[in-house]
């Protein structure tokens, strides 16, 4: 157990001593001082002996339903295993079912996926949660502006438990920050389009130091090297081996490992089109020797692949003799190279040139059928399915809900105050904006012309100058990006995401609206008095931050900037047409355009606001100097067609409510997309698959009866419930 009392540096060293392999190379079974810190808890009560975890898969058989009702089997009967202390490499040509194969031990399959076949944890038939296993995706979806240490500590912060001191926390943080490598741009930020960072590999390492965090003993990582160059991916699969000594069970898919990555597994994975082609230590397939034997021995340096008939030719990186044996796109490739220098020099020792891959892989997938390799994977799968172990689950964040979104709303805020393109290029604009209305209705007046004036001027900043808010949705979409990636981690919830990034925005949208709003206010000289003023700068405020939560709730369904955008400003300018600028209120259509358009306009409550507010008490020039004056009310009531007797305030209360709506809406938007389209989108293939097939689901293509597809979304609402 950590000692309270000392300094960070030296808890860090105890978190690295404790890490380092023991004898057989691996810290087995226990847990190393700082992961006693966060399972201290739970270990408590429910520890019994080893809590490593120990995963199994049974004939597991993964079907897809596809649009015309067809079904496809992604995955077919695979059994394996994979132990603590050890890391296990899925490899496969593009679509063999890497990723579906993770993702069914994750728990993590699309709604059209349907499982058969058992997943065993510690003996336990399982849905694995967020406190069980940690999942790494392809994508760094992370913050650009904050440094690698900031981020993890956010992380840390966000689902640490309260109670934890900040001392603790800090050792998890710095010790995890060790334990990846990352010293040396712990204090660099992540990047992003004007900030230049770390690099890909860094940044890769970060996303799995933020899974770490919470010392899972189960690490899923969907290719993790991919896109590194070979020095990247070697460093990365090397943490990741390093990470596999701690007790952990780590598996990854991992796509063309160099021959130094390769060294690196423990065991293999080999898959094509979904069936198994080997699996077992990773050794065993590739024998490495070293000797002078080295370029005369190749009937004995990939062992199973020599026995089944295919030795890899001398000077071929492992990894790629098996891909080549078993990615039938290579038969395109020999035919393009036919008669070329190269394929005639491989030919002589190359047993692929005899085959076809389809009767390569054929010939490889019997051999493997029949082999120890199997026999030995089935019977340790059934021992390891026999013996019941304990599965700690820390049920995803420790941390509380007001924790959560104070964190949360803080990382907001600092994100938000450094990047320049989310709110300060905006201020700048806005005050540019503002100043050109400023200097065109320079001093308005009271003549006859400047009645409509006012009214232009009104309309251009409620309607104009707050759709420029929509310039913030890139930055949303990069916000519901990290959400995304967090939230299927479990690492809090939505209401504290929506809580916080209401209030993170609000400084900054009060900044803005309060400058540009005051530079045109003082320029034009609209209606004197404070109190005007002060009306005319929180319409602005709350216009612009409807806008925001428009655009939000867009961003929560439209993860994409163009079609967001086009779709967020078709809605504001159907807004602005109904606002009673272009048409006045009386003459708008009745049906649809007036009730409900306008109502729910909120240009429509704001132009009305703001009239009412800059006429009422004024009294206006006429047409010739022998004319009486008009009054505000005259021109509100019989020109601008305005409701006197409704007050001011009612229009600003309805916007700020409809803050609250679009807040809510915002909510139930990610909610919906979170339970009930995962939901929709399985009924409906279980609908297609079972008019496909008469009224029955298709058992003899998954033959231990299907079972409803283990999504994380099903998880997500079952954890709640918990
Ligand atoms: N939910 C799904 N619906 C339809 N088809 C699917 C689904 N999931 C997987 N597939 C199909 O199954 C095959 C295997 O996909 P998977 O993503 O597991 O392969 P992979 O080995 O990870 O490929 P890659 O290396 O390109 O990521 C592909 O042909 C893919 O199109």
């Amino acid at each position: 157990m950590t000692n309270k009392g000392s300094s960070n540096s030296e808890v860090v060293m105890m978190e690295i001593e404790a890490n380092k392999p023991t004898g057989n190379g691996m810290v087995v079974g226990g847990l190393s001082p700082l992961s006693e810190t966060i399972w201290k808890e739970k270990t408590s009560v429910e520890m019994v002996g080893d809590v490593s975890a120990r995963l199994a898969w049974k004939d597991l058989t993964v079907m897809v339903t596809l649009s015309n009702g067809e079904t496809q089997n992604v995955l077919e009967g695979l059994t394996g295993y994979a132990e603590p202390g050890t890391f296990t490499a899925l490899m496969g040509p593009s679509g063999s079912g890497k990723s579906t194969l993770l993702d069914a031990l994750s728990s993590r399959l699309a709604t059209n996926a349907f499982l058969s076949g058992n997943v065993f944890l510690n003996g336990r038939k399982t849905k694995l949660s967020f406190g069980t296993a940690a999942y790494v995706t392809q994508d760094d979806n992370l913050i650009g502006t904050l440094t690698v240490r900031e981020t993890i500590s956010y992380s840390a912060r966000l689902r640490l438990p309260d109670k934890m001191p900040w001392s603790e926390k800090r050792a998890l943080v710095e010790s995890t920050i060790v334990e990846m490598g990352l010293q040396d741009c712990a204090d660099t930020v992540i990047g992003n389009w004007h900030l230049r960072g770390i690099s890909g590999g860094e940044k890769r390492r970060v996303s799995i130091a933020l899974e770490i965090l919470m010392r899972p003993r189960l690490l899923f990582l969907d290719e993790p090297t991919s896109g590194l160059d070979s020095a990247s991916a070697f460093f990365v699969t090397q943490t990741l081996r390093g990470l596999s000594r701690d007790g952990r069970t780590v598996i990854a898919s991992i796509h063309q490992p160099s021959s130094e990555v390769f060294e690196l597994f423990d065991r293999l994975y080999l898959l094509s089109g979904g069936k198994t082609v080997y699996f077992g230590l990773a050794s065993e397939a590739y024998e490495a020797r070293l000797d002078l034997l080295f370029f005369f021995s190749k009937g004995k340096r990939y062992r199973f692949f020599s026995q089944a008939g295919f030795p890899c030719p001398a000077l071929r990186n492992p990894s790629d003799h098996f891909l080549r044996c078993i990615n039938s796109d290579f038969d395109k490739v020999k035919a393009t190279l036919k008669g070329s220098m190269k394929l005639r020099f491989e030919a002589s020792d190359d047993p692929l040139e005899k085959v076809t891959t389809a009767e390569a892989i054929r010939a490889l997938t019997d051999y493997y059928r029949t082999s120890q390799y199997c026999y030995s994977a089935n019977e340790k799968v059934e021992n390891m399915s026999k013996v019941k172990g304990t599965v700690l689950d820390s049920g995803g964040s420790q941390a509380s809900f007001l924790m959560q979104s104070f964190m949360l709303t803080k990382r907001s805020f600092v994100n938000m105050s450094r990047d320049f393109g989310y709110y300060w290029l905006r201020l700048v604009i806005y005050v540019l904006v503002t100043v050109c209305i400023g200097t065109i209705y320079f001093n308005v007046g009271t003549g006859y012309n400047s009645i409509l004036a006012r009214g232009a001027c009104a309309s251009f900043v409620f309607g104009f100058v707050t759709f420029m808010s929509i310039g913030g949705f890139p930055s949303f979409v990069e916000d519901m990006k990290v959400f995304q990636r967090e939230r299927l981690n479990g690492h809090y919830g939505v209401t504290a995401f929506v809580i916080s990034n209401t209030i993170s925005a609000m400084p900054f949208l009060i900044l803005i609206t309060f400058i540009s709003g005051t530079i045109c206010y003082y320029m034009v000289r609209l209606h004197p008095g404070f109190v005007h003023y002060l009306f005319f700068v929180l319409c602005l405020y709350s216009s612009v931050t409807v806008v925001e939560s428009l655009m939000m709730a867009i961003a929560s369904v439209v993860p994409n900037f163009l079609m967001g955008i086009i779709i967020g400003a078709g809605i504001q300018g159907i807004f602005m047409l109904v606002s009673g600028y272009f048409r006045l209120p009386n003459d708008i259509p009745k049906p649809v355009w007036r009730y409900p358009m306008s109502y729910i306009s909120f240009h429509f409550w704001a132009l009305q606001g703001q009239y009412q507010n800059d006429l009422v008490g004024l009294m206006f020039d006429n047409q010739t100097p022998d004319l009486p004056k008009i009054p505000g009310e005259y021109i509100l009531e019989y020109v601008f067609q305005i409701t006197v007797s409704r007050s001011k305030w009612i229009d600003l209360g309805v916007i700020f409510s409809m803050i609250i709506v679009y807040r809510i809406i915002f909510f139930f938007m990610i909610k919906i997309n979170e339970d009930l389209t995962p939901w929709v989108r399985g009924y409906l293939a279980r609908k297609r698959m079972k008019q496909k097939n008469g009224g029955q689901i298709n058992t003899t293509v998954a033959p231990y009866g299907l079972t409803q597809s283990p999504s994380l979304r099903t998880y997500v609402a079952d954890h709640r419930k918990r």
